[in-house]
């Protein structure tokens, strides 16, 4: 990959991005950022009190500066948010900047692997299932759209998706 040096994970919540995305800069020797866990940092707040404060729009705002910022950089795996495609600019961005991995999972996987925690302000309702089937349907054609691999995530752990991205690319 001699003039893409960057891979950038794509996905719903719960698809493992921020799990798979270390694994995978470990394995390669690239610096790991989760755009997430960069805006809670630099905020000094979580994910749900910027959605308290500044509503959906103001997080979406943060989260396609901190975007555009790291993808500046070379030799670096990014988990990204899980609604950040919903901006043109920011699947512009990653396209242009890197190579893009989709990954994929069911509904019933996403609930699973999201319910314990609760740092998804999106899913803090009575019907976080139905809300995860309403984003789907919008989001995933814009994650098809921006991938250049999709990669399924639902039978094996992070470490052997991570490995399974480094074979599909061609590492
Ligand atoms: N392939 C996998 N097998 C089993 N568990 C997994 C797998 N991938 C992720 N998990 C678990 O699922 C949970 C959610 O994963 P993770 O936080 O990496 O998802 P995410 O795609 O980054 O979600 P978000 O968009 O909300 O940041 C974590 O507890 C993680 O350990
Ligand atoms: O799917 C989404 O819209 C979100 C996913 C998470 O990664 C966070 O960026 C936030 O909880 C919103
Ligand atoms: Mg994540």
């Amino acid at each position: 990959m001699a003039e893409k040096r960057n891979i950038f994970l794509v996905g719903p919540m719960g698809a493992g991005k921020s799990t798979i995305g270390k694994h995978l800069a470990d394995e390669l020797h690239l610096e790991f950022f989760d755009s997430d866990q960069e805006i809670e940092r630099r905020t000094g707040a979580d994910i749900s009190w910027i959605f308290d404060l500044e509503g959906e729009d103001g997080f979406r705002e943060r989260e396609e500066n901190i975007i555009e910022e790291l993808t500046d950089k070379q030799g670096i795996v990014l988990a990204t948010g899980g609604g950040s495609v919903i901006s043109k600019k920011i699947r512009n961005r990653l396209s242009a900047r890197g190579i893009v991995v989709y990954l994929q999972t069911t509904i019933d996987k996403q609930v699973a692997r999201t319910q314990r925690d609760k740092r998804r302000p999106l899913l803090q309702n009575d019907e976080p299932e139905q809300v995860l089937r309403d984003l789907a349907e919008k989001r995933n054609p814009l994650y098809e759209d921006v991938a250049d691999y999709v990669v399924e995530t639902d039978d094996q752990s992070a470490r052997s998706v991570a490995n399974q991205i480094i074979n599909k690319i061609g590492l």
